[in-house]
């Protein structure tokens, strides 16, 4: 009987993303510390943690963007900044908070920034297949109707979603994206989330909705003052007394009886101020 080749090391392919003991230094202080995960192809990781604890930092680290003072992060097992900026951007797309260098373009030609590092050079113009990537992303996003207009006529949840499709016009194998749905309405954060779902590809999100998050992601980092305090699928890491420990509030978590989704109730910590007077 025939067998399948047993997998050598050279055939099992490096995850998508590994990074590997990463510490970050800012302003003198270390905002990351001893950081280790790795993330296979097709997996949807959440980043959560308060503020200031490391998740944009970190997302910066993975797409480049931040030098990290210790260890070293991975994409297809090679150092992003060793890249040529072009070839890291074929693999990896980052939809950053900021949207100010879309200024003073239209929602289309944001969109279409997204397919620059796909022309052959750089003095190529848009061909019909950029086209067709550019209307597809700006349709998925509900954005068709606004396509004409100047990014900065948008309001701050339509900007957040030509970001987001500009990111998906660059057509990348993993995608980072930075608190994607803080500016979206319910009917968008949902929306987004599951097309985003959809197309099948690595993805890292930073999130602050937690409940979204166990929902939608395979596995979820919580992080607290830089460093890890979880890492596993999310009825693991985000367990009442991890919630209590990172975010200083009380907390219950459950799943619906109806659908076995996990439901997460968050409320303060009653403190003798805050205690209600009998
Ligand atoms: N350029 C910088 N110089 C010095 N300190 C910085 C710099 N950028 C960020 N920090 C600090 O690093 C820490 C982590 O910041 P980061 O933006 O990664 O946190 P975050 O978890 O994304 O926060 P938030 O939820 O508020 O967006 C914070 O204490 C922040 O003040």
């Amino acid at each position: 009987m025939a067998s399948a080749p047993f997998p050598t090391e050279e055939s099992v392919p490096p995850p998508a993303i590994a990074v590997e003991r990463l510490g970050c230094r800012l302003g003198g202080r270390m905002v990351l510390s001893d950081i280790g995960f790795s993330v296979p192809g097709g997996e949807i990781l959440g980043i959560l943690g308060p503020n200031g604890s490391g998740k944009t930092t970190l997302l910066r680290c993975v797409a480049g963007l931040q030098t990290p003072s210790a260890g070293r992060v991975l994409i297809d097992g090679d150092d992003p900044r060793a890249l040529r900026p072009v070839e890291l951007a074929r693999r990896l797309a980052l939809q950053a908070q900021d949207s100010t260098a879309a200024l003073g373009f239209t929602v289309r030609d944001v969109v279409g920034m997204g397919r620059l590092v796909h022309r052959r050079s750089p003095f190529a113009g848009a061909g019909a297949e950029d086209r067709a990537i550019v209307e597809d992303a700006l349709d998925r996003l509900e954005l068709s109707g606004l396509a004409g207009r100047a990014v900065e006529q948008l309001s701050g949840g339509e900007r957040q979603r030509v970001m987001i499709a500009r990111a998906l016009a660059q057509r990348p194998r993993i995608l980072l994206l930075d608190e994607p749905t803080n500016h979206l309405d319910i009917h968008h954060r949902f929306a987004v989330l599951d097309l985003v779902r959809s197309l099948g590809i690595t993805v890292v999100a930073t999130l602050h909705d937690i409940e979204l998050a166990a929902r939608w992601c395979d596995r979820i980092l919580l992080l607290a003052d830089g460093r890890l305090q979880a890492d596993a699928a999310p009825e693991d890491a985000l367990t009442p007394d991890r919630l209590t420990a990172v975010y200083r509030v009380a907390a219950a978590v459950d799943r619906r009886p109806e659908d076995g989704l996990l439901r997460i109730d968050l409320s303060p910590l009653m403190s003798p101020r805050t205690e209600p007077s009998r």
